[in-house]
């Protein structure tokens, strides 16, 4: 936790170093009362005290009071003000170190835990700035000034009182050693509540088509159960403090007072003034006393907070010190344009024991249109993936521009490739904003847009918009079709004019006279721009300069749709399965 506090600003250090002062202050307001208590006692039972001075030491106990409470609003006031400040920069710290975050990381901690981590985890530790700072600082120095107040009025009192005070504490450390592993487990389950409810929420049209809500209903019953059982143990636990400790407190006094009554009867019968003076002291070390378990009190308080905000700050420190595996590197320039080389790459996914690429080799020249099809699961995505670096291989070398992809800014590499995603992803707001989406060295303007949405076959169903390209796309793209989607974000690569075009599996979604539409749209209108296709449909590729087929993994065949059908098995079987007789021979 302390590790995450040094993230802190330095105007909230500031903030929280008044706050000491002001709870410093507040402190000794307080711990004033109870001396114009044994004042107020020592004139009550002294004959011929004045009224008048019984008066005035209420009004001094009256101001007090008022400064203290001032003192604490104020103190109230900056506390919620450092925790709000505090919650923003650790917010903003796991956002941006999120954004870094490449698909291994992704992965590693998955999605809905860190939907957790940067919503449920801050607040508990927004809640522990909140209510735990002013009582961190207040409970330990009012505990020790207490009893430097008191430990030199009885010595009998004070070891009963230290004993009270060492058998709390243990019974303290006892419940936290107990509940902080289980603390640690109720931030997993909370995180698996939250992946079953999106699960769930993402596919409930399919849950309802299948029948299926009793088996999603058991499995978050499950989960909500274990959670609830574990919080419920965790709640006993703590909920058992607050009594031992009023127990504690009531103990004590009782104690005090019983054993102050003995220390006053042996002062003799004649010693008015002395019994009189040891009466006020009881009484003093009474309140003193009470205030010590009242700190402890306050540290239950703490207490109930702390496992938790301790949990948290370890899953946030978790994200923010992830090293992140894809360093980018500095190269903007190269020497050639709109080339992609793979030479001898092989790849691996972290999770998986064997290669999912083995030993790929091609290269596509400025201009040239370079194809990938191959059974589900043969690599191609993964192959794509890898020349706009969502991940590095695990062997051999990815070319860009005669570069590296390792080698280059992300900034660099990202201007130079447009990817179009097999599953097409919008993000809330309007077309023109999805279309325009993130930095890039290409105009921002109405014309660029409209191009890429008349390249993209996606003018027309724009136009018939109300609102055209300002129409509202909602999160997640749901109010527009599969095949609008996919063409808007066909749109969105273009827009940005790179040199190098990746269509991961993007003509699928498309209507076979839409796909034939678009493709001639490319050729004609992006002519010098390097094209890698991802396809199932041979009527898509047929054209392109070279088709790579893949099987397992492994470049099964590299040439030309005519090269291919007269040498590679694979690429002969899945034409034929997918042309007519007459299609193949045309
Ligand atoms: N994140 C991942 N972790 C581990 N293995 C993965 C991961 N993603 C894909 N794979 C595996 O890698 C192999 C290749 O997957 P890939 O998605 O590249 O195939 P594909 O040819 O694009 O399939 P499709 O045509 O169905 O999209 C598959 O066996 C798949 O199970």
């Amino acid at each position: 936790m302390l590790k995450l506090f040094k993230k802190m600003h330095s105007r909230e250090w500031k903030m929280a170093g008044i706050c000491a002062l002001l709870i410093i202050g507040q402190i000794y307001f307080e711990l004033r009362l109870p001396d114009y208590m044994s004042n107020l006692t020592v004139l009550i039972e002294t004959p011929g005290s004045s009224m008048s001075e019984v008066y005035r030491t209420g009004a001094e106990m009256l101001a007090c009071t008022l400064a203290s409470a001032a003192l604490s609003i104020l103190c109230g006031y900056l506390v919620s003000r450092i925790a709000g400040g505090f919650s923003y920069t650790i917010r903003e710290l796991v956002f941006n170190k999120v954004a870094d975050f490449g698909q291994k990381e992704m992965h590693a901690f998955s999605v809905p835990s860190l939907i957790n981590r940067t919503t449920n985890d801050i607040t508990q530790i927004q809640m522990f700035v909140a209510m735990g700072l002013q009582i961190m600082v207040k409970s330990p120095v009012m505990a020790v000034w207490a009893v430097l107040k008191i430990i030199n009025k009885s010595w009998t009192l004070s070891v009963i009182t230290a004993g009270f005070v060492v058998a709390l504490l243990c019974i303290m450390v006892l419940i936290i050693v107990i509940i902080l592993p289980r603390v640690r487990r109720v931030q997993k389950m909370l995180d698996d509540i939250n992946l079953i409810s999106r699960e769930n929420l993402n596919g409930i049209n399919v849950v309802h088509a299948y029948n299926a809500e009793e088996y999603q209903a058991e499995k978050f019953e499950k989960a909500n159960d274990r959670l609830t059982r574990t919080q419920l143990f965790n709640q006993r636990a703590l909920a058992f403090l607050m009594p031992v400790v009023s127990f504690a407190m009531n103990a004590l006094a009782l104690i005090i007072y019983w054993v102050g009554a003995a220390i006053i009867n042996d002062v003799p019968l004649t010693d008015m003034t002395g019994r009189i003076a040891q009466f006020g002291d009881i009484v003093v070390f009474g309140t003193y006393a009470t205030y010590v378990i009242m700190s402890i009190m306050m540290m239950v308080m703490i207490i109930m907070l702390l496992p938790s905000a301790q949990v948290s700050a370890g899953r946030i420190n978790e994200v923010l010190d992830t090293e992140i595996k894809l360093c980018e590197g500095d190269r903007t320039e190269a020497a050639e344009t709109g080339t992609v080389e793979f030479k001898n790459v092989s790849f691996r996914y972290p999770s998986s024991g064997k290669n999912v690429l083995e030993n790929i080799s091609f290269k596509a020249n400025k201009g040239e249109t370079i194809a990938f099809i191959g059974a589900t699961g043969s690599g191609k995505t993964t192959l794509v993936s890898l020349a706009a670096r969502f991940y590095d291989a695990t062997e051999g070398e990815v070319l860009i521009d005669g570069e590296d992809v390792r080698s280059y800014s992300f900034d660099a590499l990202y201007n130079r490739i447009g990817y179009v995603t097999q599953k097409a992803v919008l993000f809330a707001g309007d077309i023109k904003n999805n279309v325009l989406f993130g930095e890039s060295s290409a105009p921002q303007t109405d014309e660029n847009v409209q191009e890429a949405l008349d390249i993209a076959q996606a003018t027309e169903f724009v136009s018939k918009l109300s609102k055209g390209t300002e129409s509202p796309i909602v999160q997640g793209g749901t109010n527009v079709s599969g095949g609008q989607k996919q063409r808007l974000s066909i749109a969105r690569a273009l827009a940005r004019k790179p040199e190098i075009l990746i269509f991961d599996d993007s003509f699928s979604a498309l209507d076979y006279r839409t796909d034939a539409k678009l493709r001639r749209a490319l050729n004609e209108k992006l002519k010098g721009t390097t094209c890698l296709i991802v396809a199932q449909r041979i009527g898509t590729i047929r054209n392109a300069d070279k088709i790579v087929v893949l099987e397992d993994g492994k470049a099964a065949g590299i040439g030309t749709h005519e090269e291919l059908m007269k040498t590679c098995k694979v690429y002969q079987e899945i034409a034929m399965s997918q042309l007519s007789k007459e299609e193949l021979e045309a």
